[in-house]
């Protein structure tokens, strides 16, 4: 496999309004997108922009909050109240491929490809695999033509 775009950094957080207060007041981000419910990932979400190229967007922060109980972020939130970085997600062009690959080398992989927050198929490595980071690994959006 090959090493693909930095898609976003994951930020778990007990409050997503005063992490995009955060975000806006002392980072100095432009809030263009609207907090959305994902239940069947048991989060709420709201993407942060930073600057790409050409007036695009580059690597985004995801800003992640526990929603209902089963929530996979309410431990994290246990452990840090205040929230912190979470996890890290790269792009790759097959997920299926991709998941053959960290299979045969032996990580464990969390559950089947599921639709994530982009829309496209995504997939989490368990962190003690892959050096302390929660890694997911989500399929690249395809532009239609
Ligand atoms: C918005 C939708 C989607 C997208 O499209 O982008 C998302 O990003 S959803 C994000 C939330 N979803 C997930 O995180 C799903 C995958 N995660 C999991 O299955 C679990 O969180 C986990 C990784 C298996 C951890 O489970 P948990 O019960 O919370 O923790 P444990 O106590 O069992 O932890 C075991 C071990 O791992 C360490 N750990 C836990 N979380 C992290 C982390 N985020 N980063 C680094 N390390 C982590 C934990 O400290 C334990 O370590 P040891 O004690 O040394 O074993
Ligand atoms: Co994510």
């Amino acid at each position: 496999m090959k090493l693909g775009r930095l898609n976003h950094i994951g930020i778990a957080t007990p409050s997503l309004e005063a992490s995009l207060a955060y975000y806006r007041d002392v980072m100095g981000a432009a809030i263009v997108h609207e907090p959305f419910d994902l239940p069947a990932q048991g989060v709420k979400v709201c993407f942060v922009d930073t600057p790409g190229e050409n007036g695009t967007h580059g690597t985004q922060i995801e800003l992640i909050e526990p929603l209902g109980e089963n929530s996979p972020i309410h431990g994290f939130i246990a452990k840090n109240p205040a929230g912190g970085q979470h996890h890290m997600c790269y792009e790759v062009p097959d997920i299926h491929a991709a998941k053959a690959w960290f299979e045969k080398l032996g990580k464990r992989v969390l559950g089947e490809p599921r639709i994530g927050a982009h829309g496209t198929p995504i997939f989490f490595v368990h962190p003690r695999d892959m050096n302390g980071v929660l890694t997911e690994i989500m399929e690249t959006l395809k532009e239609a033509h």
